[in-house]
């Protein structure tokens, strides 16, 4: 899980599906108006005005389980934000939106859930100058997914595959491992290449969105995960995924209950 040091989260909802958005003021207009969801564009443009007028950074953290539509939530998001601050810094904004397709290409599979279904998470800072335009980007993600180039003798990494070294003292044996095992260690290195692969591209993205120099260090963070999941068969992939949509509902629980407490507590002062 990836958490920002800005200031107040904000969480939407994806007008069409049943993505969760939530935030300090939208739990409030929760209150005043439970008949209607928050908008996505009601959240984008919150965080704005919030940012410009309090100068302190924002965070909109999507959620919702594989499918729901977070995905699609968090480039409404952009959109709206590029919209809103476009314009000082030549196609700054229609880069950072064009992102979407290049890591979407390489991090998406196919699954029973959902045809575009994200394999890592990302987190997309987005910077603007003291006059609200935006002047650069940086993308985080968490790979759970894999592959590559290595730059080795075919036969070195045949026997790295197929064999384990156990070292005693001085001496060290080779042993052959089952084809289970064997299989389970080309698919992990696998996972370690594609994974390379993938921080490669994000780097390579991050450079050419680098944060201009008239940034006011204010920004906007959205951090759009993969959703709950769960298939008939179920693996470790599972299990992280899940996790970290407890930990982030967990996060969510505990902001909430805390914004309850204060307006308790300012109600009963
Ligand atoms: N606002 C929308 N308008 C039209 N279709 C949508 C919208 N939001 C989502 N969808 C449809 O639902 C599909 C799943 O959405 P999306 O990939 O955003 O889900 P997700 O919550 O990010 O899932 P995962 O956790 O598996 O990555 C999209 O490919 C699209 O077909």
């Amino acid at each position: 899980m990836i958490y920002s040091k800005a200031g107040p989260v904000l969480i939407a909802i994806n007008p069409f599906k049943d993505t969760q958005i939530y935030g300090r003021d939208v739990i409030a207009s929760y209150r005043q108006k439970t008949a209607g969801s928050p908008h996505v564009y009601t959240i984008a443009d919150t965080a704005y005005n919030e940012m410009m007028r309090d100068e302190v950074n924002q965070s909109i953290i999507i959620s919702g389980e594989s499918g729901a539509g977070k995905t699609e939530t968090a480039k409404i998001a952009m959109q709206y934000l590029a919209a809103l601050g476009g314009g000082s810094n030549a196609g700054i904004e229609h880069e950072i939106l064009q992102t979407s397709c290049i890591l979407e290409a390489f991090g998406n599979s196919k699954t029973s859930r959902n045809d575009n279904s994200s394999r890592f998470g990302k987190f997309i800072e987005i910077h603007f100058s003291t006059s609200g335009k935006i002047c650069g980007a940086k993308i985080q993600t968490s790979v759970t997914i894999a592959a590559s180039l290595m730059g080795c003798r075919a036969e070195d990494l045949m026997l790295a595959l197929s064999t384990r070294k156990i070292v005693a003292g001085k001496d060290s044996i080779s042993k052959k491992l089952t084809l289970q095992q064997a299989n389970d260690t080309r698919d992990a290195l696998a996972k370690f290449l594609y994974a390379g692969l993938f921080d490669w591209l994000v780097e390579q993205i991050n450079k050419s969105l680098a944060v201009g120099k008239q940034c006011t260090g204010r920004s906007i963070n959205l951090l759009d995960i993969y959703g709950f999941e769960s298939f008939k068969k179920n693996s470790f992939e599972q299990f992280c995924i899940n996790y970290a949509n407890e930990r982030l509902q967990q996060h969510f629980n505990r902001h909430l209950f805390k914004l309850e407490q204060e307006v308790l507590f300012s109600l009963l002062l």
